[in-house]
């Protein structure tokens, strides 16, 4: 992949990068933000799941760690956020990245390959939530890790791995906590609220 050049840079404006547990919502939250603001929305465990149905290779090692609910090499979810947006760049009024990043290390990387982001969304979510809307969302999703171990692997990760992110953009002030217990559209307004306050 070409290195994002001035020009692309540029041009990638409102980054927001969508940080929040497995479950709590952001797969939901991110069709609402396209329909109102037109961003282009890119979910990292989407790219990854498009790899994986490919058949290819490289999709069948990531088949492996992804049901094991463990992350997938660094480089190769960047690879696929940084190609995605370049495809995109000229045209894109924004980008809302899902599910990225989930350690400190994913962040720090995209800043050095792409840019920094404008704001953190963060949908807070209880544990116990998580797990009930994703053991009721493994009725029909068809996820390999949709299931209770998995869930248990990506829940521990996240407090481990990811809840340290926030921390780390909180002291740059660029994080908008959410809170998920209330209805789609009630967490809904919330999030718009935040990307309102960006103009
Ligand atoms: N009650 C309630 N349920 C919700 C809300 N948002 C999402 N759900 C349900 O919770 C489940 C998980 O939502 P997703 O949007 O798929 O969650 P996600 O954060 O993208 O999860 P991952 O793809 O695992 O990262 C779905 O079955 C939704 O229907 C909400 O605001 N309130
Ligand atoms: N930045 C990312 C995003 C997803 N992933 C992998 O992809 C899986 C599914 O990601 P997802 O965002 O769709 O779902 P949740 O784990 O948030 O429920 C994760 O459990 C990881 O194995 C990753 O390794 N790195
Ligand atoms: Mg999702």
């Amino acid at each position: 992949i070409p290195p994002l050049d001035r020009c692309h840079c540029n041009k990638i404006i409102n980054v927001i990068h969508f940080t929040c547990g497995p479950g709590s919502g952001k797969g939901t939250q991110c069709e609402k933000v396209v329909a109102k603001y037109g961003f282009t929305h890119l979910s990292s465990g989407d790219l990854l799941r498009a790899e994986v149905s490919s058949g290819s290779e490289r999709g069948k090692q990531l088949a492996a760690i992804m049901e094991k609910g463990e992350l997938v090499p660094l480089d190769t979810v960047l690879d696929m956020i940084k190609e995605a947006m370049i495809a995109k760049a000229d045209t894109s009024k924004g980008f809302l990245i899902d599910g990225y990043p989930r350690e400190v290390r994913q962040g720090e990387e995209f800043e050095k390959k792409i840019g920094a982001p404008s704001l953190l969304l963060y949908i807070d979510a209880k544990a116990e939530t998580m797990v009930k809307r994703l053991m009721k969302r493994g009725e029909t999703s068809g996820r390999t890790d949709d299931n209770e171990e998995t869930i248990k692997k990506r829940l521990d990760l996240y407090y481990k791995a990811t809840e340290p992110v926030i921390a780390f953009y909180e002291g740059r002030g660029i994080v908008r906590k959410i809170d998920s217990e209330g209805s789609v559209d009630q967490v809904f307004s919330q999030v718009a609220k935040a990307i309102d306050s960006l103009k």
